[in-house]
């Protein structure tokens, strides 16, 4: 048998319930929440937590709120999407390419995504989360079950993994051209809202430094220190698009959506920043949730449907959540530039990135 010429590519997303029922939600909820690099607490403490105290109030609510954005066709939003820009990549990159989608949680399983590539004979795997900012709950978490489902094969493909990719111009030219038709339309402001994360879990990511995270300081900065600050690359985020949009900074703001439990998250919160928007008497917000390339249960439902009615019932006028990238075109090609580039030597913390990120070679080395 001729030896593959062909390279993977396993596209990884968090994932999603089988189905929007309380049962289906809460056993999604179980895998996901019991992951210790999204609940980062010992084992025991942890299922107690999980088991005891969020799957029995948080299973059903969730549930609610699949149901409220469920396609009757398609299902679930972020899985339909995903699998439509898996089969577009498959079709833009052509036959040298084998593409899978693996979801870190529920179906189809990173391991049903490496049998598939087994199965096509693969010795090279890209291995690309679609999390644009890094996060250990995210990235990692893929990256380890990546590393786990290979575990019991003698021989390993070659892998390469791709990091964040939230400075890439790819990402933040695809993604402003998404903003840019709606701002021709009436706005008073842009919030740019992130999924959260527990405090904790930023200043885990400033190992050896853990001032900036603390303080509140040199977070919104990027530099060599907090690199891989989830908090830092959020903000960095933000002014790529706004320099890539024209934007100045009383346009717009940063907040942080999705809490789950009591503890300290990464803040401002979403809810919080609108009510400070009203207060400031802002009419006509739009809103970008720049850390989910595929539009999904945080921003359909969370966004669209449950912060335009907090919005609306204030008194503000409009709330407009811009879509994701999603499947388009653009993104399509974008990714595929992203993936079939990125080396070591083009890393984010390897090189000044453009004016607006402050780190040089230098700094760095
Ligand atoms: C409790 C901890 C959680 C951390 C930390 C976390 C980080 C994180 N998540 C995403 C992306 C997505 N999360 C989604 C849903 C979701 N997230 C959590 C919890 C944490 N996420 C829960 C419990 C859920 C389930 C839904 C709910 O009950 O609210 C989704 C959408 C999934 C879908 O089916 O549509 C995405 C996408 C990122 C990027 C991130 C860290 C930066
Ligand atoms: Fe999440
Ligand atoms: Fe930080």
């Amino acid at each position: 048998m001729p030896i593959s010429k062909k390279t993977g590519i396993l596209l990884i997303n968090v994932g999603t319930p089988a189905s929007p029922d309380t049962a289906s939600v809460r056993k999604y909820l179980a895998e996901f929440l019991m992951d210790k690099r999204v609940v980062s607490m010992p084992t025991l403490l942890r299922f107690c937590l999980v088991y005891g105290l969020i799957l029995p109030f948080r299973s059903s609510k969730s549930a609610h709120a699949y149901q409220s954005v469920w396609d009757e066709n398609k299902g679930s939003p972020l899985l339909s999407i995903s699998q439509s820009f898996t089969e577009k990549l498959q079709q833009h990159l052509g036959e040298k390419y084998v593409v899978a989608l693996g979801m870190r949680y529920g179906s189809p399983s990173i391991a049903t995504a490496l049998d598939t590539l087994r199965a096509q004979q693969v010795d090279k795997i890209i291995v690309a989360p679609l999390y644009p900012q890094y996060a250990s709950a995210t990235t990692s978490s893929a990256f380890e079950a990546v590393f786990d489902g290979l575990k019991q094969q003698s021989i390993f493909p070659v892998l390469k993994t791709i990091d964040a990719f939230y400075y890439r111009q790819e990402y933040i030219q695809a993604k402003a051209n998404v903003i840019r038709p709606f701002l021709k339309e009436k706005w008073d402001s842009i919030l740019f809202s992130y999924h959260g994360l527990p405090f904790a879990q930023v200043k885990q990511s400033e190992a050896n430094t853990p001032v900036n995270c603390d303080k509140n300081l040199a977070c919104p900065t990027i530099n060599k220190v907090n690199r891989n600050c989830y908090r830092a690359q959020c903000y960095q985020t933000t002014e790529l698009l706004a320099k890539a949009l024209g934007l100045a900074a009383s346009d717009y703001g940063v907040s942080f959506q999705s809490r789950v439990g009591k503890n300290r998250w990464i803040g401002p919160d979403t809810e919080s920043a609108l009510k400070t928007l009203i207060q400031q008497g802002k009419k006509n917000v739009l809103v970008v949730c720049p850390s989910f390339v595929a539009d999904c249960l945080e921003t359909l439902e969370e966004i669209s449907l449950r912060a335009k009615e907090l919005w609306l019932s204030l008194g503000g006028e409009s709330l407009t959540a811009i879509p994701c990238l999603n499947d388009s075109p653009e993104w399509v090609a974008s990714f595929a530039k992203i993936i079939l580039s990125e080396s070591i030597d083009s890393m984010h913390f390897a090189q000044p990135l453009s004016a607006a990120i402050s780190v040089t070679v230098s700094d760095l080395a």
